[in-house]
């Protein structure tokens, strides 16, 4: 009786293969039933397939899609779309042969034309901490071809946006705990962290944190103090005729890691005398945005709810990295990104976007409580 049911099984597997088609058409299918084609004049137009390519690890499919839609339509259905590609349609004829079956997972992108790659493997979902950074790199994490790094000395300020438990806190500790122990002669911190909460506080007794600020009078007193420290910076320059801190020779980095931009964002702020901190706060930050990088400070500025009032203009527009957890709107992913994709990330805590001149999908190093408290044990000592 059981084999019948499994030769049944096998077959209406293999049926269902047949009938599902290449993943192109598959897609194409999906986009259909998910509304995105276009009636016009009695007619249906939807998308058409120009070409593919197969990478090591993708197959890339390009497509036509019809006018009076947008490449914004496609991206809002990834979700529809690739689940639609691991529907049990498949994984049937997978079950029977008993073989894992392997979520395949896409990437929605659009110049001209749409193009969605369809990749064999999902990306891992679990990426252990490990120092392999040089210099003044910080791990950003694995993406589908490489290990991704972020280098302070080419791109001075970064911004690290997510809802709430996706790894905002745990890539701060990374970088921090990767500066500490790389550049354990060189670095220092102002930490900043008004949400009261502990991330920090294991950071505290390490010789190159000069600051953890968790009210709004000792971020300000911290800040001013940075200030002073830049026209000091500033002057030395000067003299020397140098442009920049590595014109001069200099060493130093000093590093503002604000952990929670909308606790210091002065907008909605009603005590008047903690909201006049907070507007000199987020002047000196935009300050040390716009100048602070020549002069060897860097920013790393993380937000769970990004808006105009949480992520300055000034600051956005000078921090030429942006590492982007998931994010609930597609508006909220427009602020940090200047484009929709991040509301779309999978739930994946760990998974991000990464956007300099170029965009990479990580999954970012999980570094343990445990690991930093080794690695900053020697190097952290006072
Ligand atoms: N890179 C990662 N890989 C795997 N799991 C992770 C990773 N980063 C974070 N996590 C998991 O998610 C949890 C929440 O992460 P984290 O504290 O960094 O979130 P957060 O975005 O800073 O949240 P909040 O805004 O509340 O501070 C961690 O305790 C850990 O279990």
């Amino acid at each position: 009786m059981f084999d019948v049911l499994l030769a049944s099984g096998v077959l209406a597997g293999s049926f269902y293969i047949r009938r599902g088609g290449t993943d192109a058409q598959r897609i194409q299918r999906i986009c259909r039933k998910a509304g995105l084609y276009v009636k016009y004049d009695g007619k249906e137009d939807t998308m058409k397939l120009l070409r593919s390519k197969r990478g090591s690890n993708f197959i890339e499919y390009v497509f036509r899609i019809p006018e009076g839609l947008s490449s914004k339509d496609f991206i809002k259905k990834k979700d529809v779309i690739e689940d639609g590609l691991n529907t049990s349609k498949n994984t049937v004829l997978l079950y029977f042969k008993k073989e894992k079956s392997e979520r395949k997972e896409i990437e929605i992108s659009f110049d001209k034309v749409l193009k969605i790659k369809v990749f064999n493997k999902p990306m891992p979902e679990l990426v252990p901490y490990e120092n392999s950074a040089k210099g003044w790199n910080v791990p950003i994490g694995q993406s589908r071809s490489a290990s991704i790094y972020h280098d302070f000395e080419k791109i001075p300020h970064i911004v690290v946006a997510g809802t709430t438990r996706y790894g905002k806190s745990v890539f701060l500790k990374n970088a921090i705990t990767t500066l500490i122990v790389n550049q354990s002669g060189s670095v220092t911190f102002t930490l900043i962290d008004l949400k009261g909460g502990l991330t920090f506080n294991r950071y505290r007794t390490c010789k190159q944190v000069l600051t953890v600020a968790s009210d709004t009078e000792s971020a300000l007193e911290a800040l001013r103090e940075i200030k002073a420290n830049m026209q000091q910076v500033m002057d030395h320059l000067m003299q020397l005729e140098a442009e920049n801190v590595q014109e001069a020779g200099r060493k130093d980095r000093h590093f503002i890691v604000v952990d929670e931009a909308a606790q210091i964002a002065s907008a909605g702020e009603t005590d008047r005398e903690i909201k006049k901190m907070k507007v000199e706060c987020e002047q000196i930050i935009s300050e040390i945005a716009r100048i602070g990088g020549a002069l060897g400070f860097r920013i790393i500025y993380a937000t769970q709810y990004p808006t105009a009032d949480t992520l300055p203009r000034q600051v956005k527009q000078n921090c030429d990295a942006k590492l982007c957890f998931k994010l609930q709107t597609d508006v909220a992913s427009q602020v940090v990104l200047d484009e929709t994709g991040a509301e779309s990330l999978p739930f994946i805590k760990g998974r991000a976007i990464y956007l300099t001149d170029r965009k990479h999908i990580v999954q970012t190093p999980f570094i343990e409580n445990k690991q930093i408290e080794d690695l900053i044990e020697e190097r952290g000592k006072r």
